[in-house]
């Protein structure tokens, strides 16, 4: 089949794909709380202090902003204090104990609905954060604290502020949550929220007056003191999800597609957490209970139609003369050495990862001049564009909130089997 025909007939799966992606990674909203819920135990020094929120005076947030340390952030696996990155008091969960629970007052509902399906979820209590004038946080994604960490909750307490606005990006879409408005106009004992996956660009802009205080949650699929593999299954509710399974099977179903089956490829939406730390074997396979919305919907429909799908890092090495190979792994290939020839790079990732050479769309039946060999080893019919990392120079972020573990974010593809038509399910008959 010629690739301009492969291309319609793959065009309403990829049109549905294109569709789940309507939601927005992030969720952002107020809630009405009881004074006592809002009575922060803070240690200043040795000493124990309580302060009511609703009640704090200026002077009184100036004392809590003093009892905090500077907040440093993460860049390339160091703790660095920077000023010109993020100026901010930062208190650590030990220190501090608040009445409020997001459990308890039905945030977990509300993020559960919208960032994670029908998982179950958890909440962990990370940080108290003082920002005065003159602070802020630049643009970062939060440190990867576990293979299940998928996201943040961000709690901002009713203390009177102007600026201090949280930015969120995602790919191309932006929201703005200014905490100070919307508590100007809120009723006594309202707080704000913000939660979103955690591969969320975010800032917190300088704030101009007054003191923005804010709890920062680290959000887990299934029990957050539990950061293996065993995690509940889930059912999505995605807008789109039925669409797109539709989609597919009627895909699956033509039997001029794939008609000696083959690989469909996904490139996913969201980064996920991988190890950058070469001792430490993560085998990426773990990471499929935990892919997040769209991402997880894609694979439920595949496994729907009992298709087996696996998590792949591709990698794109450009080669002098033969313009760029994609190589597929099962793991993340921690040990190329930065000295290495290109030509020796896709060598060693087929040799000691397992590397796969995938061969371009339009260019599916040509071969390598030089060697007179088909130069790759498979095919790929991407619905989403490929995603794909440079090996050495990983992707990764390079700031976080909080040098980490030997994890960081990483592009990843979802790489699904199909076999020929009447046994899509059974990619061994080919
Ligand atoms: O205070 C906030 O709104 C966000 C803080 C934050 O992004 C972090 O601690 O990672
Ligand atoms: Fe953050």
């Amino acid at each position: 089949m010629s690739w301009s025909n492969l291309k319609a007939l793959i065009q309403p799966l990829a049109a549905a794909a294109t569709d789940l992606s309507n939601k927005p990674p992030w969720c952002t909203g107020t809630l009405q709380v009881s004074p006592e819920d809002l009575s922060l135990f803070y240690l200043r020094g040795k000493e124990a202090r309580i302060l009511r929120i609703p009640e704090a005076t200026e002077n009184q947030l100036d004392e809590l902003a003093e009892a905090c340390e500077p907040a440093t952030f993460g860049s390339n696996d160091k703790d660095v204090l920077d000023d010109n990155y993020r100026k901010a008091g930062k208190m650590d969960v030990n220190n501090f104990s608040i009445n409020f629970t997001p459990e308890r007052l039905g945030l977990l509902q509300a993020v559960k609905a919208i960032l994670s399906g029908d998982r179950d979820i958890s909440f962990e209590l990370y940080n108290l954060n003082v920002y005065g004038k003159g602070s802020f946080f630049k643009t970062h994604k939060d440190t990867p604290r576990g293979n299940n960490m998928f996201g943040s909750l961000v709690v901002v307490l009713p203390t009177p502020h102007e600026g201090g606005a949280l930015f969120l990006r995602h790919i191309n879409e932006e929201m703005i949550f200014d905490s100070g408005q919307v508590l100007k106009d809120a009723p006594a004992g309202t707080v704000t929220y913000a939660a979103f996956y955690s591969d969320v660009d975010h800032e917190v802009q300088q704030v101009t007056s007054g003191h923005r205080v804010s709890l920062t949650y680290n959000l887990y699929f299934g029990d957050a003191s539990n950061r293996s593999n065993n995690l509940p299954t889930m059912t999505t509710q995605a807008a789109g999800a039925e669409n797109f399974s539709c989609a597919l099977k009627t895909l699956l179903k033509n039997p001029k597609f794939l008609e000696k089956g083959g690989l469909l490829g996904f490139g996913l939406k969201h980064q996920y957490p991988i190890s950058s730390n070469a001792d430490k074997d993560v085998d990426l396979q773990d990471l499929v209970p935990c892919l997040k919305g769209e991402d997880s919907t894609i694979l439920d429909a595949c496994k729907e139609h009992g298709l087996e799908a696996s998590l792949k890092i591709v990698y794109e090495v450009e080669m002098e003369y033969r313009g760029k190979y994609h190589v597929m792994c099962d793991e993340m290939a921690s040990g190329l050495e930065h000295e290495m020839q290109v030509e020796d790079v896709v060598e060693t990732l087929q040799e000691d990862y397992g590397g796969i050479v995938i061969g371009q769309d339009d260019r599916a039946n040509t071969f390598d001049k030089e060697t007179m060999q088909t130069s790759w080893d498979t095919y790929v019919t991407w619905i989403t564009p490929m995603k794909s990392a440079t090996p050495i120079k990983h992707n990764y972020i390079a700031y976080g909130n909080q040098a980490e573990m030997g994890y960081a974010y990483g592009n990843l593809s979802l790489i699904v089997e199909v076999g020929a038509p009447g046994q899509r399910d059974d990619p061994s008959v080919r």
